[in-house]
C-alpha cells in the first residue's frame, strides 16, 4: 500500500467555534493505482491533498505515505518525506521563472538527490518538451508549462503524486492530452495517483472514484 488514510478528522475555526470538514474519512492507495476524488466546492478536496501531503497536520486519525506513518513525524522528517516520496501538482505549475524549462524539470529531483538525467530527458521527451529544454517558462503556452510541472514531479520519481486539478485551466483539447500522457507516465514508472477534479469526465479516465461529502468518502 502506498497511501493508507484513516478515520481523519479536520476542523478549521469558525466564527461561531470549529467548523468541521473531514469527519472520518478513509482510503487507501495501491502502487500503481490511479483514484479520482471529486466532491462540491468546500467539500475538503484540497485539505485532505494538503494533510497527505504533510502541508498540514489531521486532529484526529492517521496517514502512512510509503510505509510510514506522518501524523506523528516531526516537520523535519515529514519534509524529508515529503521531498522523496511524494510528489504534487497544482493547477498553478509553480515553475521557476529564472530557471530554464530543464532545470526547472531536474529541480525536485536533485532537492531530493535522485535526479537522473536519463530519466529527465525521457520523460522531457514523452511529454513533447524536447525542442524547450532551453526556454525560460515564460516563453511556453500554459499546456507546455502544465508539462513542465508533471515532468519536474515524475523525475523525482515519487512513490505518490497528489494533484489538484492539474489541468483545469488549460482548454478541454490540451487538457484531455496532457492528462492522457500524465496517466500513462505515472503507469509507467509504478506511482500511485490521488488526483482531485471536478471533472467527470476525468474522472472516469481514473482507475477508482471517490466522493467527498458531508465529510465523508463516499
Ligand atoms: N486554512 C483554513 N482555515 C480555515 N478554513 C479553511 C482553511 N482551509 C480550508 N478551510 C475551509 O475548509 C473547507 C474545505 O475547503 P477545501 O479547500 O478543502 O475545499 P475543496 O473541496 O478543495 O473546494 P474547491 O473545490 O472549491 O477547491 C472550506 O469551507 C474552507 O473554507
Amino acid at each position: 500500500m502506498v497511501l493508507t488514510v484513516q478515520n481523519v478528522m479536520k476542523s478549521f475555526p469558525g466564527a461561531d467555534g470549529d467548523v468541521p470538514v473531514l469527519r472520518g474519512v478513509s482510503l487507501s492507495l495501491e502502487r500503481g493505482e490511479t483514484l479520482a476524488l471529486t466532491g462540491e466546492s468546500g467539500s475538503g478536496k484540497s485539505t485532505l491533498l494538503h494533510l497527505i501531503g504533510g502541508l498540514d497536520k489531521v486532529d484526529d486519525g492517521s496517514i502512512t505515505v510509503a510505509g510510514r506513518e506522518i501524523t506523528s513525524m516531526n516537520d523535519r522528517d515529514r519534509s524529508a518525506l515529503r521531498r522523496t516520496e511524494v510528489g504534487v501538482i497544482f493547477q498553478q505549475f509553480n515553475l521557476i521563472p529564472s530557471l530554464t524549462v530543464e532545470a526547472n524539470i531536474a529541480f525536485q529531483a536533485r532537492l531530493g538527490g535522485a535526479f537522473d538525467a536519463d530519466h529527465a530527458a525521457r520523460l522531457s521527451r514523452a511529454l513533447g518538451l524536447g525542442d524547450h529544454l532551453s526556454k525560460y517558462p515564460e516563453a511556453l503556452s500554459g499546456g507546455q508549462q502544465q508539462r513542465v510541472a508533471i515532468a519536474r514531479t515524475l523525475t523525482a520519481r515519487p512513490k505518490l503524486v497528489l494533484a489538484d486539478e492539474p489541468t483545469g485551466n488549460l482548454d478541454e483539447a490540451t487538457a484531455s492530452e496532457v492528462l492522457g500522457q500524465m496517466l500513462r507516465l505515472v503507469r509507467e514508472t509504478g506511482a500511485a495517483l490521488l488526483m482531485v477534479t471536478h471533472s467527470q469526465s476525468v474522472a472516469r479516465r481514473m482507475g477508482r472514484h471517490v466522493h467527498l461529502s458531508q465529510g465523508h468518502v463516499v
